[in-house]
């Protein structure tokens, strides 16, 4: 693993596998999926936090963005207002963002899929955002029932958005692959040769639980 750098070893990783190296404590809401089952994200998070049902600071974030981040976005859950569409979605992709992810809704998403530009979110709405200003980007933000601070690492995927603390990463990306390997060797244990080793793996399992 030695080539890797932390981004890519976190990308390889499913968030489920991080999500037992972290104790799953810091994994989004559930409400919050990816637009399309393929979306993957593992970068740095650059929060922003909207006042109800306003978009401006997306923008204020776009351009304060480094190449690769997520903006990870507190709208309160307000699923009436978009906070980006596909203009928007443009911008942010033509500057190198990775990818959003949302306590709140988007618009145009067929656009947005065909763009390939990877979101997870409460969903999709009509209504474009209030355009009045407000809103914060940088600061310590709720999402998902998770508190998210800009630096942590952010890792998304078809099973949901986790969070992980920064200067965790490496740790939690250690204690994840070996997670996979311990379940990959579980897993031919148990099925590798039918009937009989399910058998004897889910008595050996029962017992130890006794
Ligand atoms: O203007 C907005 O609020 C969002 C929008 O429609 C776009 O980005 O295309």
């Amino acid at each position: 693993m030695e080539d890797l750098t932390i981004n890519e070893r976190l990308f390889a990783l499913p968030t489920t596998a991080i999500s037992d190296a972290t104790g799953g404590h810091t994994n989004l809401n559930a409400r919050i999926k990816p637009l399309a089952e393929h979306f993957k994200i593992a970068g740095r998070a650059l929060t922003v936090r909207l006042p109800d049902g306003e978009n401006r600071a997306v923008l204020e974030a776009i351009s304060k963005a480094k190449k690769e981040d997520i903006l990870v976005i507190d709208a309160k859950g307000n699923t009436n207002r978009a906070v980006a569409g596909d203009f928007v979605i443009s911008l942010a992709r033509g500057l190198g963002i990775q990818g959003f992810v949302v306590d709140g809704v988007i618009r145009d998403l067929a656009a947005i899929k065909a763009l390939d530009f990877p979101i997870f979110s409460l969903g999709t709405t009509v209504a474009a955002g209030f355009k009045n200003g407000g809103g914060e980007v940088g600061v310590p933000i709720s999402v998902g029932g998770v508190t998210v601070h800009t630096g942590d690492f952010i890792v998304g995927d078809i099973d949901g958005v986790v969070v992980i603390p920064q200067g965790e990463e490496e740790r939690i990306a250690e204690s994840a692959e070996a997670k996979i390997v311990k379940d990959e060797a579980r897993e031919k244990e148990a099925l590798s040769n039918g009937e009989e080793s399910i058998r004897a793996y889910l008595k050996k399992v029962l017992n130890t639980f006794k």
